[in-house]
């Protein structure tokens, strides 16, 4: 259950922490696991620029600890390979224009063509209602965006009718300077469910389609926060993964502006008798410095 990682952790050591055998998926929902990486005091986001988070979150540019951050990037790859989709949000690509989330490690790829998954990437997903996923400069007349170049692998996303039809309007108004294949597909739910006055897409519906019609057994929920702590409330979150960055980096950035974190304040109150508790599956330390847990949720009345 405890153990060191390596600094390139190796196929076998992943497979120990992140094994799924024994592991079954519901009639009605994917089996799912969050995946994040955060500072001690939460910080999933130094919010600082609109470049990767392992820059600044899991050290990756200070001198003598890059390192970890190549290993945590491994070890989400590893969430990835082990999971049928992945889900992001537009927040995601707005605030990161470097997101992709694609394995890049052959080993990774591998090992899911070994452990019978069909794709050698999972399913990429984009939970957005407003449709707002792309970073859009305000001079500009096109829009880049990584996640949706040569798109090969499936992309879904998930919105709803005021999503899509912002995404069309936004065809005609930009010339788009990315693939928009058949790859994509875009899926509409009903917007009826409100949340702080904005439309909100009924997790449990969504989670019902995609293990129904999509065939996701295992899915990685690699969102912020607010999904992660959504799924949370709804108990439809299996397992927390997470990785710890050594440094304490404060709720706000320079400019005094929030950051997002892995807890947001507007969490379900609970108290210590129905509050969800873990169970510690798997704990690993990296160079005496990084910190990986994966914990199972047990969920009380
Ligand atoms: N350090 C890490 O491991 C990670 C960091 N991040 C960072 O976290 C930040 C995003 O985190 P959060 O602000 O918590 O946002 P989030 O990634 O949880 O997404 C929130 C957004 O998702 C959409 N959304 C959420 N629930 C929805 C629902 N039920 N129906 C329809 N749409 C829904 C909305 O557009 C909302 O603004 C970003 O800055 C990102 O870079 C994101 C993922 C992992
Ligand atoms: N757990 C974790 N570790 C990292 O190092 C990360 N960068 C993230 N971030 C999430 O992973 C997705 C982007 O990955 P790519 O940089 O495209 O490969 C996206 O969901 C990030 O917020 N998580």
């Amino acid at each position: 259950m405890i153990g060191l990682f390596e600094k390139i952790p190796t196929i076998e050591s992943i497979k120990d922490f992140y094994s799924i055998d024994n592991l079954n998926s519901y009639t009605d929902r994917p089996y799912s696991w969050s995946n994040t990486v955060c500072t001690l005091d939460g910080v999933i986001n130094l919010n600082e620029d609109l470049t990767s988070i392992g820059g600044g979150i899991a050290l990756k540019h200070v001198p003598q600890l890059g390192y970890l951050s190549e290993a945590d990037f491994r070890i989400l790859n590893a969430g990835w390979a082990f999971s049928d989709a992945v889900l992001i949000t537009g927040k995601i690509l707005r605030d990161e224009i470097d997101a992709i989330c694609k394995i890049e490690f052959e080993d990774l790829t591998n090992l899911r063509l070994q452990i019978g998954k069909k794709t050698l990437q999972p399913l990429r997903l984009v939970l957005s209602s407003s449709g707002h996923i792309f970073n859009i400069r305000q001079d500009s007349t096109s829009i880049d965006s990584k996640f949706f170049e040569n798109v090969t692998s499936k992309i879904i996303i998930l919105t709803t009718k005021k999503g899509s039809d912002y995404l069309s309007t936004l065809r005609l108004d930009y010339k788009f300077n990315f693939e928009w294949n058949s790859n994509v597909e875009i899926v509409i739910f009903d917007d009826d469910q409100l949340d702080n006055g904005k439309e909100s897409i009924d997790l449990r519906k969504m989670l019902k389609l995609l293990k129904i019609r999509f065939k996701i057994d295992y899915l990685d929920v690699s969102s912020g926060g607010t999904v992660i702590q959504q799924f949370r409330d709804l108990n439809v979150v299996d397992e927390l993964r997470m990785t710890i960055s050594p440094q304490i980096v404060g709720i706000k950035n320079s400019l005094g502006v929030d950051r997002p974190t892995i807890f947001p304040s507007t969490c379900k109150s609970y108290n210590c008798n129905n509050s969800p508790l873990l169970t510690w599956k798997g704990i690993r330390l990296l160079g005496e410095r990084m910190i990986f847990l994966r914990g199972i949720y047990q969920y009380r009345p």
